[in-house]
């Protein structure tokens, strides 16, 4: 079997030469063009696996070459040498299509790393565990685990397939629920880095004083209670792809260390003394506008740019109505495994209508919790409209059922009012005592979930990871609920 060719367009013939050789070393076969119209010569005789080539050329600039490839009809990773410490460079060439970039003087380490997931880009990749009848998802991307059929969606998944090629990070947004964390999964699953960890980190989780350590990691002994080395994040991605979640909740004294990593493309543990070189896709997610907090000095201009080169901007759910009906049946089956019937159970036809003439503030979160709730509700396997406890349905705050409180609506409902929501806090049954039934039942759960929530977040001092641990609910489930409820710090 012949060894994969590399192209290697450069003018400086010792850049050249030292680029030739390494890559000979790693088994590969190496064609070398000292300008546009060589490369182009090379490009219309061969095939490449891979394309690396200098930004400044005699005639003309490597970007163009990055344009011409990127518009062919193969798909041919290239990627481009740019001087040192030039960011802006780094991110057109990103943003033109470049599979990925190195800054010169051009670290071998960094060349082998980068070399080895540009190989791996031609190869067929790994098809992720689908979530639902895979008919559901036919179409461009059906390999992919956000389901949806509208217009919105089928263009996102094509940019996703587009975008999961290349090493350029990618800034997400979109409401919260609105499946920024899935889009990144598929990314990772798309890409030749299937194969390698996807880490998904909450920024807006981590205490800023362990900050530091989490993501890089720390060496036995750096401080009290450091008993072994420890990889960080950025380690225990190597290879693969690093979500940074919530990535506006960075306190600024870390977005400097993150920046100098991704430039450098080199992690140093707390307490080390050498850096190693890390091989990590970055995508970033936000259901806050990152611009603004730029603008009022909440987050670095610097590191914004560099996060930012694509952007992938998610619907909200009432923008893709089309959507819910193929959710339904998705979330549905996904339900039935932990609850049997909900495989046979069907919603009723205003149901779905109700569904499509609801706000969905929460998106396909709440979606799913909407649709949880009413599977303990349904009669008979349909869901009917009051089974979804909407309330104001096309304008109203959602109606979840809480986890924590559904088991005692039943008993709560028998018994009448309760005299007072204590025994709940206490982790105790509610006893109904009093005569009269709530006015509303949505609003009375409300009222329960967020009183043990305010207790949860009192006992451990505002500790929402904690807090959720508590209540046996995830970090993400708490903060979806607090916002529901409208919980703040402050409160
Ligand atoms: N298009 C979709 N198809 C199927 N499931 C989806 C889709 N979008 C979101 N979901 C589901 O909705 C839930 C929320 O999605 P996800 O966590 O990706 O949202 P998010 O935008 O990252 O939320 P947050 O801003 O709160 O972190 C998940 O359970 C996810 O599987």
């Amino acid at each position: 079997m012949s060894s994969p060719r590399i192209l290697v367009v450069d003018d400086e013939a010792h850049l050249r030469e030292l680029l030739e050789i390494a890559l000979v070393k790693m088994g590969l076969d190496v064609d070398s063009a000292d300008s546009l119209s060589a490369a182009r010569s090379h490009l219309a005789q061969n095939d490449y696996a891979l394309i690396l080539t200098d930004m400044r050329l005699p005639d003309g600039l490597g970007i163009e070459l990055v344009r011409e490839v990127t518009a062919g009809e193969k798909v041919i990773p290239i990627a481009v040498i740019t001087a040192y410490g030039s960011a802006d460079n780094a991110v057109m060439a990103l943003k033109a299509g470049a599979f990925d970039y190195l800054s010169k003087p051009v670290a071998l380490d960094q060349l082998r790393l980068m070399v080895q997931s540009a190989l791996r880009v031609g190869k067929p990749v790994e098809t992720p565990r689908p979530v639902a009848d895979s008919k559901l998802r036919a179409g461009a991307g059906s390999a992919l685990r956000l389901i949806g059929q509208s217009a919105a969606m089928q263009e996102l998944r094509t940019q996703i397939v587009r975008l999961a090629r290349s090493m350029a990070p990618v800034a997400i947004t979109g409401e919260s629920g609105s499946g920024k964390e899935l889009a990144a999964r598929d990314i990772h699953a798309l890409s030749p880095r299937a194969d390698k960890p996807f880490v998904a980190v909450n920024c807006g989780a981590i205490p800023e004083a362990l900050m530091e350590a989490e993501f890089f990691g720390y060496r036995k002994g750096a401080f009290t209670g450091a008993a072994d080395d420890r990889d960080g994040f950025f380690q225990a991605a190597n290879g693969g792809t690093l979500l940074l979640d919530e990535v506006a909740d960075l306190p600024l004294a870390m977005q400097v260390k993150l920046l100098r990593a991704i430039q450098e493309r080199r992690v140093r543990k707390v307490g080390a003394t050498v850096e190693e070189a890390v091989d990590v896709r970055l995508v970033s997610a936000t259901h806050q506008n990152l611009a603004e907090c730029v603008e009022s000095g909440r987050f670095r201009q610097d590191l914004y740019y560099r996060l930012n080169v694509i952007e992938l901007k998610l619907p909200p759910l009432r923008e893709r109505l089309d959507d819910i009906g193929l959710l339904v049946a998705a979330i549905l089956g996904r339900l039935s495994a932990f609850t049997p019937q909900a495989e046979q159970v069907t919603l009723a036809p205003a149901a779905l209508s109700a569904l499509c003439a609801y706000a969905f503030p929460g998106n396909v979160r709440e979606l799913e919790n909407i649709l949880e709730r009413a599977l303990a509700f349904a009669n008979d396997g349909v869901i009917e409209v009051a089974d979804l406890g909407l309330k104001g349905a096309g304008q109203g705050r959602p109606v979840e059922a809480p986890d924590l409180a559904d088991h005692y609506s039943e008993a709560a409902l028998a018994a009448g009012a309760p005299a007072s929501l204590e025994p709940v806090v206490a982790g105790m049954p509610a006893q109904f005592n009093g005569a009269e039934l709530p006015s509303s039942l949505p609003d009375y759960l409300d009222d329960i979930e967020r009183d043990v929530i305010r207790q949860a977040l009192t006992r451990t001092h505002f500790n929402r990871t904690k807090a959720a641990d508590l209540l046996g609910i995830s970090f993400r489930q708490l903060r979806y609920r607090m916002q529901r409820l409208s919980i703040h710090e402050q409160d």
